[in-house]
């Protein structure tokens, strides 16, 4: 089976192309290739098939051509990945899968469109953030407060006052099961100035990663909602670079760099 692979400010993905839909990517397969010793490595695998081969996206998602199976690293599945829609976006223009600078993919959690930026950088139209309420988690015996805001995945930003580049996130924090019950990607950030924040992440499905996209918009929702604004530009800097983040009335914008950096040919097996 062929392979790519490729990052977008360091959150890194295994790309299977497979246009016709007949790859079988099992939660195993999927922690083999993930896995950074025996495997490949990565914080997740992208499947790119045809969209009319999925049974998993809406009529609206279904006008795309091109659906993002995204699974985190353990090998479960989540509805949405922003740097994963770029990277993907990245693979479909390197291979000329797409034509011009703006076109939409399918995602689980609906449609993406994406728009190539003169610099080269990839900007994802996120989507309407939702915040629905408050909640905690809790690290290193903390408790960290935040708000719980549904990008498509389930988030929980919660602003600190310790610096964020301190903490130890090689275990799981704490959070309450009852407002997330199928788990939740848990930021932890830095406000800076009025337009700019420093996160880490703790992601569902594949542990620390360096960077999250959903994560760096979610971010941005709370850093605004702290500063009493609603929209705004806003500069997050992840520990693999830096995200742009545009929230407006009725959208959300995700900009950053994607690359694809090798590929090859996977003789791993189930
Ligand atoms: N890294 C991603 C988010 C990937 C999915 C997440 N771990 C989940 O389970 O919801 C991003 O860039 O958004």
């Amino acid at each position: 089976m062929r392979f790519l692979k490729g990052h977008g400010t360091e959150n890194d993905f295994v790309i299977l192309p497979d246009p016709d839909g007949v790859v079988d990517v099992s939660a195993a397969l999927v922690a083999k290739i993930c896995d950074r010793r025996a495997g490949i490595g990565a914080d997740g695998v992208l499947r790119v098939a045809r969209t009319e081969h999925s049974h998993e996206v809406s009529d609206q998602a279904a006008e795309a051509e091109w659906f993002m199976d995204y699974r985190n690293s353990d090998g479960s599945v989540a509805e949405m990945c922003g740097n994963g829609v770029r990277v993907f976006a990245r693979y479909l223009l390197d291979s000329k899968l797409v034509d011009g600078s703006e076109f939409a993919l399918a995602t689980r959690g609906g449609l993406r469109r994406v728009r190539v930026e003169p610099n080269g950088d990839l900007t994802v139209d996120m989507g309407r953030p939702v915040v629905h309420g408050e909640s905690a988690a809790s690290v290193g015996g903390h408790e960290y407060h935040g708000i719980c805001v549904d990008m498509g995945n389930p988030h929980l930003a919660c602003a600190i006052g310790d610096p964020v580049a301190q903490l130890d996130l090689s275990h799981q924090p704490g959070f309450d099961t009852v407002v997330f019950p199928a788990g939740v990607n848990i930021e932890l950030f830095n406000p800076v100035g009025t337009s700019r924040a420093v996160m880490r992440v703790f992601e569902r499905g594949s542990g620390e990663t360096r960077s999250c996209g959903t994560g760096a918009v979610a971010t941005a929702v709370a850093a605004a909602h702290l500063s009493g604004d609603k929209t705004g530009t806003w500069t997050i800097e992840v520990v693999g670079g830096t995200l742009t983040v545009i929230l407006d009335e009725d959208t959300s914008y995700l900009s950053g760099p994607a690359v694809i950096v090798a590929s090859g040919e996977l003789t791993l097996a189930e």
